[in-house]
């Protein structure tokens, strides 16, 4: 399929005309072909107007054609076939199983998300029947739904070319809820960017929605981005990023004359608590998953394991040496932008200067669009004393902190900012250190897993991707899993009006067959 660096705005494709941009080769820094032209102001314009324009009619389109779409779009994407796999492998340096693996979850993920919709229940419908005769009031008949809440702005994340990007879980579970969308592509993988959305335009056309249910535009630079999230129409955000490029969407966001809520997945370092009996049992089998874990995509995952919390002892020495010795081994990756790269170097090189923190272990050296896996170890008053150690290493870097009790690894939960995920390594005799600490865990961290590590999430109904700031902007929600769809819905009540005049999803005959609520029970059908 050929590229040809276009802005799809509504049903058009057009070449920006502000500075051009092109993808970088990630494992030689070569640039590839096409250019990729800005987009100018009157695109942005243009394609929030036919956005806003779309909405009444996408967002109440029926189950069955929202959900065909969703699957239309995943058909598309597998339908581009290698073509996608080879310019997402070049553009991002992830390898080919990587990529073809998101590819799979980003095509299932759109096809859960059609099941959301059929099934109907994320329109919470209730009806609260009238009682004309109720003493001393009569109560109004009263029922509620659920409606999208207006066009999403979409920020494409670096480092899931496809399930955080175009095509990815806030894209899936905006159109979902009925809000049309419009992406702001990632810088650092244009021609995935531009194969994705063509995919999800010419469904959008087979589908007969709406032109501007769909558009998809390039920037050089930040004022596109920047002139989404204010602009009038749009009425949310999705963004995956760091957390200096969130704060300062949710701040535009917020400064509008109507704010707006923008839902940023941001920095994490997801601590790994290892227990006594777990390590005694199975140290180095720990050490060695561990390792696998921080080294998955270059450690560029949100969800890596930055931060181990451990008591010392002979299991604490079977983890670090297996660690260290798997870690030893490992190659170094290629990362995802230069940028990235550059980040991760600094960040890595600021722990190793801190006095009180030893090097465990460093994977290979590598070359210049390479980062190397690196293993530090500090005592629990280090990491205490120092804020600064709890900042993400976006890269396969990780800081065990040795913690003389459990008083000190609480006090160092206690310390933590917001996470996505905490691990727990366990045997049966951790169960009651486990069960104090979890009620603390749960107010620091979207998802508690055992024996396990937080890389790799499920797409599933009860999946949690978020967690208390700064690893997400609002701890309410998720960004993946069908929960994601709350984001972009809100509830508005019907007060003693007419069948006649009430929404399909109201109507005394159910026409949708929606699963609902009367008086708070659900409605036999
Ligand atoms: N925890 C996580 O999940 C992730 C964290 N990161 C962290 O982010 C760093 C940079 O990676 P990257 O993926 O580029 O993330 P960024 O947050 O820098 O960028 C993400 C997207 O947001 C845009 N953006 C960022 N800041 C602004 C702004 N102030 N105004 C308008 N648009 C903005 C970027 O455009 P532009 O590129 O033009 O700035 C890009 O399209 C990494 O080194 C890592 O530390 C990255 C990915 C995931
Ligand atoms: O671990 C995953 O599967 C998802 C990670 C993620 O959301 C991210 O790195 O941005």
């Amino acid at each position: 399929m050929t590229l040809r660096g276009e802005n799809l705005i509504g049903a058009e494709a057009r070449r920006g005309t502000e500075a051009a941009f092109r993808a970088v080769e990630a494992a030689t820094g070569r640039a590839l072909e096409p250019d990729f032209p800005g987009a100018d102001r009157g695109d942005l314009d243009r394609a929030c107007a036919l956005a806003e324009a779309a909405f009444d009619t996408f967002r109440e389109t029926d189950p069955e054609a929202r959900a065909g779409f969703l699957e239309a779009i995943a058909a598309n994407i597998l339908d581009i076939g290698d073509d996608l796999v080879t310019r997402c492998m070049a553009e991002t340096g992830l390898p080919r199983p990587r990529i073809e693996g998101e590819r799979a979850r980003t095509v299932g993920q759109l096809r859960l998300f059609a099941g959301v919709v059929r099934e109907g229940s994320y329109v919470e419908a209730r009806i609260d029947p009238a009682l004309p005769d109720r003493k001393p009031l009569p109560r109004p008949d009263l029922r509620l739904r659920r409606i999208a809440v207006g066009p999403v702005a979409v920020f494409g994340a670096s480092n899931f070319p496809l399930a955080f990007s175009v095509a990815g879980g806030d894209t899936a579970s905006a159109l979902a809820a009925g809000c049309p969308v419009v992406v702001k592509a990632h810088p650092a993988h244009p021609g995935t960017s531009e194969l994705v959305g063509r995919a999800i335009q010419k469904a959008v056309a087979a589908c007969g929605l709406p032109e501007g249910t769909f558009s998809l535009l390039f920037d050089a630079g930040q004022s596109i981005g920047q002139g989404l999230v204010a602009d009038p129409r749009i009425a949310a955000v999705g963004f995956t990023g760091s957390r200096r490029g969130g704060t300062a969407l949710m701040a535009i966001a917020a400064g509008r004359p109507s704010p707006i809520p923008v839902y940023a997945e941001m920095s994490s370092i997801n601590p790994v608590l290892l227990f006594p009996g777990a390590l005694a049992a199975r140290g180095a089998a720990i050490g060695k998953a561990f390792a696998a874990s921080l080294t998955l995509g270059a450690g560029q995952f949100c969800t890596n394991p930055g931060l181990i919390l451990a008591l010392p002892g002979p299991g604490l020495d079977a983890f670090l040496e297996a660690a260290g010795a798997a870690l030893r081994e490992s190659p170094a990756a290629t990362m995802l932008t230069p940028g990235i790269q550059r980040a991760y170097r600094e960040a890595v090189a600021r722990v190793a200067g801190h006095a009180a923190v030893t090097r465990i272990a460093e994977g290979a050296e590598g070359g210049a669009t390479q980062g190397r896996a690196t293993l530090f170890a500090a005592d629990s008053d280090v990491f205490l004393a120092d804020p600064e150690l709890q900042e993400e290493m976006f890269g396969a870097s990780g800081l065990v902190v040795r913690c003389a009790d459990f008083a000190a690894m609480r006090a160092v939960l206690e310390r933590l900012e917001g996470q996505l995920t905490a691990s727990l390594h366990l045997a049966p005799e951790d169960h009651a250190a486990a069960r104090d600490l979890l009620p603390l865990l749960e107010r620091r961290v979207g998802r508690i897993l055992v024996d396990g590590f937080g890389t790799g999430v499920e797409v599933a109904h009860a999946m949690v991707h978020g967690g208390p700031y700064p690893a997400t902007s609002d701890g309410r929600t998720t960004s993946v899993g069908s929960l994601a769809i709350d984001r972009f819905l809100r509830p508005v009540s019907y007060q003693d009006v007419p069948d006649a005049l009430l929404p399909a999803a109201l109507q005394a005959a159910n026409p949708l067959g929606l699963p609902r609520r009367i008086d708070g029970t659900p409605e036999r059908r």
